[in-house]
């Protein structure tokens, strides 16, 4: 069996007092039950940053400017590999929400806790959580 390869862009929203909006994944979907930095796979012509506008705009209704890349990396499930893309989005239109009827909670970045989210983000939640970004 070959690999499924996935390449996803995920917004990580801050606000100015240093929470960070995050949405619980579908019963149904991979990684079920997690919390996440909202987002999804990046289409056929479309550039990571492109990709996270619209998951933005899709999941939870903001229009994201200037998304700034943080951190790239791959990680390999038992099922697939993927590539994550995560950008940091300080500067939106309008009020984040479930658009797609998701849970959603803001949280301190000092609160997160990797455990919470799957596997592939325990960097970046650690590096958020130590103030590294
Ligand atoms: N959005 C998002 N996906 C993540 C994160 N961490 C992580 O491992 N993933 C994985 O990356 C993939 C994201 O795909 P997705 O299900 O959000 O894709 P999508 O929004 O395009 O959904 P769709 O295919 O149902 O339309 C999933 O396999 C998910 O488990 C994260 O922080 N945010
Ligand atoms: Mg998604």
């Amino acid at each position: 069996m070959t690999l499924k390869q996935l390449n996803i862009a995920a917004g990580i929203i801050r606000n100015s007092g240093k929470e960070i909006f995050i949405t619980q994944r579908d019963a149904s979907s991979h990684m079920a039950g997690f919390w996440e930095f909202p987002g999804g796979k990046i289409e056929a012509g479309e550039t990571p940053e492109q990709a996270v506008i619209r998951e933005l705009q899709e999941e939870v209704g903001i229009d994201a400017k200037a998304p700034v890349l943080l951190k790239t990396l791959e990680h390999r499930f038992p099922d697939r590999i993927i590539t994550l893309y995560f950008f940091l989005v300080e500067d939106w239109q309008g009020e984040p929400y479930g658009k797609e009827g998701q849970p959603k909670r803001w949280v301190k970045q000092s609160d997160l806790k990797a455990e919470e989210f799957p596997p592939a983000n325990e960097t970046v939640v650690n590096a958020l959580k130590n103030n590294e970004f």
